[in-house]
């Protein structure tokens, strides 16, 4: 496989947009991609993961959404990876085969949830499975334990992986187990894997720790301010970094005690960007209309750090 620059810095997990009636709706993919490069500096996206209810589409729809994000990225985006895990080993290989069709830079896949898989083999059996359906194309495992429930320790997991898989390139790492982040960079210099840390709140942690970046939903509409908090962090300027992320946590704080979620999150972008992003599908409810109000006051009630 040709080496390719690592991915670093952040990633938006995309969400995926949709008409009143509850139809992914692609005709604003476009204003999307052109919104994150230009208003939040984000090049990269991780399309039909949780923040895409990646799960809750059908095969077809996954497939054009997909499609929709790497033609409308094309020459705008630097990396659009597809998250094509499923609890069908058949369909996520399809849709590992799709993905290499039509050009995805990286591939990433969730753990199986409803039959889990107990242990390190069983786990790395199935993503062998779906890695090998698209050979040419970076792998990265989706470690969210809090909704899957596979708590396979990462640093277990990767030790062997590139035997078994020769595409493996990283981890989207979405755990507050630092001390696990922290061994698999500590023990996997060598082999250049990429770490891209999925709990925004905490991200200056795993920075510190030697996460290479960061995919997030937060990222569509923070992407600009969590940018800065990046330069900070590279300066190094710990200083301003810390006061980046007491602020985004200032707000997540606030909207996961009014309950947040996929649908919260649809909410804010559409009143962030202007873009639509309409309801989630079921079960899955729309946020409230008082959310959106007590929401709104709070992100622009915050006082950013000068020079921004
Ligand atoms: C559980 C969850 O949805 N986690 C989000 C975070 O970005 C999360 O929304 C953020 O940290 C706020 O809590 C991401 O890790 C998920 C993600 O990247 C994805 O959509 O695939």
């Amino acid at each position: 496989m040709t080496p390719r620059k690592k991915l670093q810095g952040l990633v938006a997990a995309t969400i995926t947009p949709m008409t009143p009636d509850g139809q992914v709706n692609l005709l604003v993919i476009r204003q999307y991609v052109d919104y994150l490069v230009s208003k939040q500096n984000v090049k990269n996206v991780f399309v039909n993961g949780t923040t895409g209810e990646g799960l809750s589409l059908s095969i077809q729809e996954r497939k054009r959404l997909a499609e929709e994000w790497v033609c409308q990225g094309k020459d705008k985006l630097d990396h659009v990876i597809i998250q094509v895990g499923a609890l069908s080993l058949p369909e996520s290989q399809e849709l590992a085969r799709h993905a290499a069709a039509i050009g995805a830079s990286g591939i990433a896949v969730i753990a199986p949830f409803f039959f889990k898989p107990t242990n390190k083999d069983e786990l790395i059996a199935f993503l062998e499975k779906v890695a090998s359906e698209a050979p040419a194309v970076p792998f990265y495992y989706y470690h969210i334990p809090p909704l899957t429930g596979v708590k396979i320790r990462i640093e277990e997991l990767l030790d062997g992986i590139k035997e078994r898989i020769p595409s493996f390139q990283g981890v989207k790492f979405s755990s507050t187990d630092l001390l696990d982040l922290a061994q698999c960079i500590n023990k996997n210099k060598r082999e250049q894997f990429e770490f891209l840390y999925g709990v925004d709140e905490q991200l200056l942690s795993a920075l510190a720790i030697g996460a290479d970046g960061a995919v997030g939903s937060t990222y569509n509409y923070l992407g600009g301010k969590t940018n800065l908090m990046l330069q900070a962090f590279a300066k190094p300027d710990l200083a301003l970094a810390r006061k980046y992320q007491f602020l985004t946590g200032e707000f997540l704080n606030f909207v996961i005690k009014l309950g947040f979620g996929v649908a919260q999150t649809k909410a804010v972008m559409t009143f962030v960007s202007g873009i639509p992003m309409g309801p989630p599908r079921l079960p899955l409810i729309a946020a409230s209309e008082e959310f959106i109000v007590k929401a709104k006051a709070k992100l622009d009630s915050i006082v950013w750090p000068k020079g921004d």
